[in-house]
């Protein structure tokens, strides 16, 4: 009897301690594992979600969290903004040290031959532009501007900066205050159409900075005087005149009209390579702009000696304007309706006649830069 009420104590005891061991190791379980699935779910709601009521929630249901709060597009996009920044300096850093030590990994020295970024980490300041955008009025400047400002190693004036042509008495000093902050590295860029017909521009750039690179953007001249018009018809002044009786005196191209003195580039040129060498300058094709901007472009990034970046990734066509935009990671953007305004409609006999007067100014101006356009 003593014996078998021993047994009997033995197995509740037996019992109680693998209840024991079981309540112990859950708790061990629970805090190592559970409690981890935890932090991990709190590391991710700093990035995305409000973890206010995850514990909460944790304890009474017993299930992991998720819960989802209201959080904007834009604190989504700073998170990721944050994450690359410090995923970018710490690889700064470890290329340093590794510099340093004198030992690269094969990827760090293709990453640093690349040289995307070559100056991480500098200071930004404010110098004199490298290339400038000097025209031509009407032609796409607004739109070159943009499209290169896609490349990292661009920094590009927003406004333009009428130095050369209204503001040179206010010295070079406020010049360089204007341009947008650049890292070694960067090309720093402005564009005012102006310049291209401003008749001591070239000598003043020249006086500035000799080997400087000058980007031109030239389109078919009879259709650039009729944006020309339509720009200042636009503006609303009362006393313009239609098209045909502003761009014509008796039956002739009216050759003091200032639209059409702009569209002689070659007059214009002239200036600009009394003082520099045609290897210094880039002529873009602002009807192919318009049309398809990828080959112009990539030819604007090799002229100014940038790494291979622009891509049509960087381009959509934009059907209701009939104009490509800026497509971007987070944002996209068209240039405003000032750009691709409707142009009057114009008689073939008038387009001709203006066709026939830009001809041998055209023909010059290709012989001049040894290229040619498909201008009618
Ligand atoms: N992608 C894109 N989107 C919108 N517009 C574009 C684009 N590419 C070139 N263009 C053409 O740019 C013309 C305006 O030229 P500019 O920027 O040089 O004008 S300005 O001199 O600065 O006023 C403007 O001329 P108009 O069409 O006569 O308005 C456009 O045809």
């Amino acid at each position: 009897m003593a014996v078998s009420l021993t047994s009997r104590h033995k197995i509740v005891l037996v019992f109680l301690g693998l209840l024991l061991t079981l309540t112990v190791a859950s708790r061990f379980w629970y805090s190592k594992h559970l409690h981890g699935l935890l932090c991990a779910a709190r590391t991710f709601n700093q990035y995305a979600y409000s973890d206010a009521d995850t514990t909460r929630t944790l304890e009474s249901d017993g299930y992991l969290p998720v819960v989802m709060t209201e959080v904007s597009e834009e604190d989504v996009a700073d998170k990721i903004t944050d994450l690359k920044n410090h995923i970018r300096k710490q690889r700064i850093t470890e290329e340093k040290q590794a510099l340093e030590l004198g030992i690269m990994s094969r990827q760090m020295k293709k990453r640093l031959k690349k040289q995307k970024n070559p100056s991480m980490g500098s200071v930004a300041t404010q110098v004199l532009p490298k290339a400038i955008i000097i025209g031509v009025r009407k032609c796409g400047t607004r739109a070159l501007l943009e499209m290169l400002e896609t490349h990292p190693q661009i920094a590009a004036c927003g406004p333009e900066v009428h130095f050369f042509d209204k503001n040179y008495d206010r010295g070079l000093d406020w010049y360089r205050r204007q341009m947008k902050p650049s890292v070694p590295g960067q090309i720093t860029i402005e564009k005012s159409p102006s310049y291209f017909i401003t008749e001591t521009a070239p000598r003043d750039i020249h006086s500035m900075n000799k080997s400087i690179k000058l980007v031109v953007i030239v389109r078919d001249p009879t259709t650039r005087v009729i944006s020309d018009y339509t720009q200042i018809a636009s503006k609303g002044v009362s006393k313009l005149a239609g098209f045909e009786e502003t761009v014509l005196s008796q039956g002739e191209v009216r050759t003091s009209y200032k639209a059409v003195q702009i569209s002689m580039y070659s007059k214009h040129l002239q200036r600009w390579l009394d003082f520099f060498p045609l290897a210094q300058m880039h002529f873009v094709d602002g009807d192919k702009l318009i049309a398809n901007p990828l080959p112009e472009m990539k030819k604007v990034e090799r002229f100014l000696g940038l790494p291979d970046f622009i891509s049509e990734k960087n381009f959509y066509y934009n059907n209701a304007t009939g104009f490509y935009c800026l497509a971007g990671d987070l944002n996209s953007k068209c240039l405003s309706a000032s750009k691709g305004r409707e142009h009057p409609k114009v008689s073939t006999d008038v387009i001709r006649k203006l066709q026939d007067f830009f001809r041998p100014y055209n023909e010059q101006f290709f012989k001049m830069i040894n290229q040619r356009f498909n201008w009618p």
